[in-house]
């Protein structure tokens, strides 16, 4: 599902009119009239509560019309506020007022503070508000009178269904700038924006419902300009395909795990496994001389081969031409290397010479820091997938991790765009950057996940999904989706403290074998 900024929603609206030629009045007579339907569905016995309308001057406030008109047959009571001044609505919004004037509507018009004081105690008596004040329009943070009255609804403690945006906040950041909205939902139009989908913003949201007013899907995916979309359900689901009955192990992948140290053995176990429960048909984990044999029993189903160590019990640059002699699909370089100076030139080593896709974690990647992240580009048939968390992306653009936090979004991109590679960028909603500067968000996963070893896991499960996809993007993008709903499955089972990432490995299962079980039993395109 493609996330639009206010300027892309303004442009698909305006080829749905202008090019198309279904009138704007329709596409407000739906807007609201979905807007309803979701109040229906979530707010049961609706017909015995008062419901406050709040309209701003613009077509956010025209929508609120259309709500008010289409709630005054099937509720108690629909009290109307114009916050502003009723000689500003213009347009459709204009015409839809006009409308609910004809059919005798209370409409009260708040100009000022002064107005508001006066009738916040007739609102705070309503069952529920619609925040129709400001939508994709609102152009900079609240002033005047606004935040007086968002702070009023905030602390009145009614629950507020926000149409398109909770008002005060800006359609095109997650950041939350000044007072906006606390909504229970948020019913947004077409497509959600990225204050819908990453935090801050997000929580202010509350639960999220995405409404068809009639602007086609095509409409929306032909549209100019950055391309951020939500990992969904329904297209992870269509990219799992069922097995052949005649497969063999070859046609799965044959994965390489260069992984582990002296007291690092556990993070190659993780990955290794985490590829095995993904579905790789073969997996061999390189790892120093003195660990192999740990590995070794640890599990009988991935093989093991013993490379050159230091006296640390890590690898060292001799060990590049085993690993490159080493057949492979795909290779997973990084969890629990270690930091010492022989992993830095090792990790160089294989990634300027080697052939063959490859995923970098952890350690790998904090060999390419600063000027060596060119070493890292991608080229063609040699696709580098690599997954920082916040505090590696910032080392690898030479910035703060602040500075990454404060707009992940902008930080895959740069990066993935300039060096030509795939970047996961882990955390709360895990984006996937791919070289055409492409994202994607991912909604699985919970904060019991922030323990150790969840990322090895992840690497493990990205590189198992790419010897069988063969597709960097498309095996980034499922392998954070399972890895996040393998998370949750277990959260369900143990809570958020007990769950580990050996739990994960556990879970994995479970969340594959739901998305193929639906594949099957629905074959439909439903995504929650
Ligand atoms: N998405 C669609 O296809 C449809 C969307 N609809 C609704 O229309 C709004 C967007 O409407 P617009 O008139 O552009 O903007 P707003 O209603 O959000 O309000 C803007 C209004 O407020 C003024 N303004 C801007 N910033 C500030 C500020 N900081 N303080 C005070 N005033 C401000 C601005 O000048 C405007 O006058 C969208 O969200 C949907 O709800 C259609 O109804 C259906 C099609
Ligand atoms: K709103």
């Amino acid at each position: 599902m493609r996330v639009l900024t206010a300027a892309q929603m303004r442009e698909a609206d305006r080829i749905t009119i202008e090019e198309l030629g279904i009138p704007s009045l329709v596409l407000m007579e739906n807007a609201g009239r979905q807007v309803v339907a979701a109040i229906e569905a979530l707010f049961p016995n609706l017909e015995s509560r008062r419901v406050a309308v709040l309209a701003g001057r613009g077509n956010n406030g025209g929508d609120g019309f259309v709500i008010a008109r289409t709630l005054l047959e099937r509720v108690v009571e629909v009290p109307v506020f114009v916050i502003g001044s009723l000689s500003e609505v213009r347009g459709d919004a204009r015409h839809n007022l006009e409308v609910l004037g004809r059919l005798g509507a209370s409409v009260v018009e708040i100009a000022d503070e002064q107005a508001w004081e006066l009738h916040f105690s007739e609102i705070s008596q309503c069952d529920l508000v619609v925040d129709a004040i400001f939508g994709t329009g609102l152009r900079q943070a609240l002033d005047g009178m606004y935040p007086t009255i968002v702070g009023d609804l905030n602390g009145s403690g009614l629950p507020v269904v926000a149409v398109d945006v909770p008002s005060g906040l800006l359609a095109d950041t997650h950041e939350v700038q000044g007072e906006a909205i606390r909504a229970a939902v948020t019913v947004t139009l077409a497509a959600p924006k990225i204050c819908h989908i990453l935090p801050p913003a997000q929580r202010v949201c509350g639960e999220l419902v995405v409404a068809d007013i009639g602007i086609p899907e095509a409409i929306i995916e032909r549209l100019d300009g950055p391309y951020v979309e939500v990992i969904t359900r329904g297209v992870m689901r269509s990219v799992l395909e069922p097995r052949d009955p005649e497969a063999h192990k070859g046609e799965f992948g044959r994965v390489l795990i260069v992984a582990g140290s002296m007291g690092k053995s556990g993070a190659a176990h993780l990955a290794a496994m985490a590829a095995l429960r993904s579905g790789a048909g073969l997996v061999t984990v390189a790892t120093p001389r003195s660990v192999q044999p740990i590995l070794a029993a640890m599990a009988p189903e991935y093989m093991t081969i013993g490379l050159p160590e230091d006296a640390d019990g890590q690898v060292t640059p001799d060990a590049i031409e085993r690993v490159l002699d080493t057949a492979s699909d795909v290779i997973a370089m990084g969890p629990g290397l270690g930091t010492g100076p022989g992993v830095r030139a090792f990790v160089h080593g294989v990634m300027e010479r080697v052939g063959v896709p490859i995923v970098l974690d952890a350690d790998a990647l904090n060999a390419f820091a600063g000027e060596h992240a060119r070493l890292l580009a991608g080229r063609d048939g040699h696709d580098v997938i690599i997954t920082p968390h916040p505090g590696e992306m910032a080392r690898l653009l030479g910035t703060t991790t602040e500075d990454v936090q404060r707009d992940r979004v902008a930080a895959a991109r740069t990066f993935a765009e300039k060096h030509q590679l795939h970047v996961v960028l882990k955390g709360h909603r895990t984006l996937v950057a791919a070289p055409e500067g492409t994202i994607a968000i991912n909604m699985t996963g919970n904060p019991g996940m922030a323990t150790g070893g969840t990322g090895d896991v992840l690497t493990g499960v990205i590189a198992g999904w790419f010897g069988q996809l063969l597709d960097a993007e498309g095996a980034s993008r499922l392998g954070v989706y399972l890895h996040g709903h393998a998370g949750d499955l277990a959260m369900a089972d143990l809570g958020e403290a007990a769950l580990t990432a050996s739990d994960l490995l556990t879970y994995l299962g479970d969340a594959v074998l739901e998305l193929s079980a639906e594949r099957t039993s629905k074959g439909d395109d439903h995504d929650e």
